[in-house]
């Protein structure tokens, strides 16, 4: 019987998402708003996904209460409201939708810029209070104006598009941009702010929520700006001290503001900003249309059907993302090296110290980071206490101190694709090498010696001093108490005192078995493996 999956929708998608996501039969779907941080952690222990907008905060708190959670959607760009390093540790993959609402934000950012150009909303207001002040509200034009865009992303460059429409000038800076991306796009790049703040008219931000944009608009900046700049913000209000800005407005340096963004949100009732005349404010409305919404809702069921019943992940911002016609090439290697990891995991016994994991063939063509995390995931499914996935996996390891190394090889020998490891412990190395024989899985070297060894199902690793017999005790061992070995093989060491063996059982030993075979005379190690 397949899965049924919790979903929680914490803040409101629109009705088609929501209807895709109830049409999957392994899916029970729940709409709670409005929840705060307490509530949410008392209920998301029951869920496996959870759906966001910028409203709920997935807090750390709430992520380790989410005791099964697998997925956090959020229908949406900014993902400040989730604690994503918390999401990551916990295995749990953060996904949002970018591109989705990149037009109506950036509609909503040029109505803005028109609405502060021509004091739209204030006469509107004087209107409805029954005056008619012609001279109060003179505007400028945009037209031949400098328009500066803090961050050229998606959004940034939809804007300015639009701001080159009405003729005005565009400058940028994003100092994560290559100065290619703006090649005949009419947008000059600058180096920094300080050559950004002097030379525009109008700032418009567009750059996320990080620690190193945190506050970016303060005094010191505003003291750059030409006297008489509007500035307008549709990415995230934490871009702005706010304090700052009120100074700047009230002493008529800053001409004007609008916002659509706060910290937090709302905004308290003594928000600086409320009823200054040259302030306009939106409850953070840039992304609410009927078509965005739309757009982010249904992408946001899709991906999280994806994860949930066909393990596709797409646009995680805790993971790589690999693209499907590649991941439908690389799963047959990730399987391979996950159970060689699966392998390693349970013959090595010292802490590891450095990882080299080797490949040849046709996995070298691609990236091969992510079957280097499925290794690393099968072997540390037994090192670490938690349950070890594609996300949290290079945390882990990270956090272990385990040094990894990628290592492309030429050639894999006689054998065309190989995936290898090789370990590293304070007391000696480790290495194995596999390969594919038609779909199943084989080992084809153990501490750089040669074997042949099937690697399904439960194997018998023995360790002894390379005389006649040894094998044939162990044998008669395995006979005595019924336990058929199917297959058998042996990887010799060249200097010929050390031989590793390797015995396909068809069924698990129990303790005592075990036990005896350790004693036999000249055995070292002896290890059961399921792979
Ligand atoms: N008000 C809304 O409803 C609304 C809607 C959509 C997006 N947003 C906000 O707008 C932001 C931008 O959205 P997007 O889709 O364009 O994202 P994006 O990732 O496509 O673009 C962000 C750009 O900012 C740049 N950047 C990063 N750090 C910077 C820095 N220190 N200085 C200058 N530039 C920097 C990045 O290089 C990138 O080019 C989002 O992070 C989101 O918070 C708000
Ligand atoms: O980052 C975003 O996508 C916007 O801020 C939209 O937020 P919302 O989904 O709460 O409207």
């Amino acid at each position: 019987m397949s899965n049924i999956y919790h979903i929680l929708i914490a803040d409101q998608i629109s009705k088609k998402g929501i209807a895709e996501l109830r049409s999957v039969a392994q899916f029970k779907i729940d709409e709670k708003y409005g929840l705060k941080e307490n509530e949410l952690s008392q209920i998301i222990a029951d869920y496996d996904a959870v759906i966001v907008r910028s409203q709920t905060k997935i807090t750390r708190k709430v992520i380790e209460s989410g005791k099964k959670l697998k997925v956090i959607g959020r229908a949406g760009v900014g993902i400040d409201n989730v604690d994503v390093d918390a999401a990551t540790e916990h295995g749990i993959v953060v996904m949002n939708t970018p591109g989705g609402n990149t037009i109506a934000t950036a509609e909503h950012t040029l109505s803005l810029l028109l609405a502060l150009a021509r004091n739209v909303p204030q006469a509107h207001v004087s209107m409805q209070l029954g005056e008619w002040k012609r001279k109060n509200f003179e505007g400028i034009e945009l037209y031949g104006k400098v328009l500066g865009i803090l961050g050229l992303g998606r959004v940034g460059r939809e804007v300015a598009k639009r701001a080159l429409a009405f003729g005005m000038k565009v400058k940028c800076f994003d100092p994560y941009l290559s100065p290619t991306k703006v090649k005949n796009l009419q947008i000059e790049l600058v180096n920094s702010l300080d050559e950004l703040f002097p030379a525009i008219d109008f700032l418009s931000l567009h750059a996320p929520l990080t620690a190193e944009t945190e506050g970016i608009i303060n005094k010191e900046n505003l003291k750059k700006c030409k006297q008489g700049i509007r500035i307008i913000n549709c990415a995230r209000g934490g871009l702005i001290c706010v304090a700052d800005l009120a100074e700047f407005l009230k002493s008529g340096w800053v001409a004007g503001a609008a916002l659509d963004v706060y910290e937090p949100e709302p905004p308290p009732a003594d928000f600086p900003l409320r009823g200054l005349p040259n302030v306009i404010l939106t409850p953070h409305l840039a992304a609410s249309t009927v078509e965005a919404q739309e757009n982010v809702g249904t992408e946001i069921a899709a991906m999280i059907t994806d994860v949930l019943c066909h393990n596709i992940i797409r646009n995680a911002v805790n993971m790589p993302s690999i693209d499907p016609k590649v991941l439908s090439i690389l799963s047959p290697y990730m399987a391979l090296g996950e159970k060689l990891g699966i392998f390693m995991s349970q013959w090595i016994v010292d802490r590891i110290d450095t990882l080299n994991i080797y490949y040849s063939g046709r996995a070298n063509e691609y990236d091969t980071s992510p079957i280097t995390r499925a290794v690393l995931k099968g072997l540390l499914r037994k090192v670490a206490g938690k349950e070890v996935n594609e996300v949290n996996v290079m945390f882990l390891i990270n956090t272990l101190g385990i040094e990894v190394q990628e290592v492309k090889m030429s050639s894999g020998g006689e054998f065309t694709e190989i995936i290898g490891i090789e370990a590293k412990t304070d007391e000696q190395t480790y290495q194995a090498a596999s390969t594919f024989y038609g779909k199943s899985h084989r080992l084809v070297q153990l501490n750089f010696n040669p074997i042949e060894a099937s690697m399904e199902g439960i194997l018998l690793l023995l360790e002894n001093k390379d005389r006649p017999g040894i094998v044939g005790k162990v044998g008669t061992i395995l006979g005595e108490h019924n336990i058929n070995i199917a297959a058998m093989s042996l990887a010799r060491a060249k200097a010929k005192e050390k031989a590793i063996s390797i015995l396909n059982l068809d069924n698990v030993p129990p303790s005592e078995v075990l036990e005896q075979i350790r004693k036999v005379e000249d055995i070292y190690n002896v290890r059961l493996i399921s792979v």
